[in-house]
């Protein structure tokens, strides 16, 4: 059993609530709500949770910059799906994804984060960025 109540589990008088989720991809990922407030009164968790809800704040902050951040790359790149239909270029270039990921990979090394996570973000913008220069190319996004 966890510190803070497996699902399932009875935590002080109070039930851990089980919620599953049907995109489960392996093992046992079912949901457990915290309700802090009540959890804040078991002396048991109360340290853990309240070290939960912290983090959950920074979490809250750090989301919030990085959909900013998100939105200032896509009018950016969305800016040059412009150029490049207007040039009449391809939607995507290979050489500079390779540099990209290779500039990456140092960055999340240096950063302390796993490769793969860097790889994996990478992967999802720079797809995201090329459909989107295609639907500018067939003039079904505007400026
Ligand atoms: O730099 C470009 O040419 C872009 O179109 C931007 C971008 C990216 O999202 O960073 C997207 C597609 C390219 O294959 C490479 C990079």
């Amino acid at each position: 059993m966890g510190s803070v109540g497996s699902p399932g589990d009875t935590v002080g008088s109070m039930h851990v609530k089980n919620e599953a989720h049907d995109d489960d991809i392996e093992g046992d990922w079912s949901g457990t709500v915290i309700d802090a407030a009540q959890m804040r009164r078991d002396p048991k968790v109360e340290h853990e949770v309240e070290r939960i809800e912290t983090l959950r704040g920074s979490i809250d902050n750090l989301d919030g910059a990085m959909v900013a951040i998100l939105a200032e790359r896509f009018r950016a790149t969305d800016e040059i799906g412009h150029a490049k239909a207007a040039a009449g270029f391809g939607p995507e270039d290979p050489e500079r994804e390779r540099e990209q990921a290779s500039r990456l990979r140092d960055l999340a090394e240096h950063a302390g984060l796993d490769a793969g996570i860097a790889r994996r973000y990478m992967e999802f913008v720079v797809s995201e960025a090329k459909r989107r220069h295609q639907e500018i190319a067939e003039g079904r996004v505007g400026r």
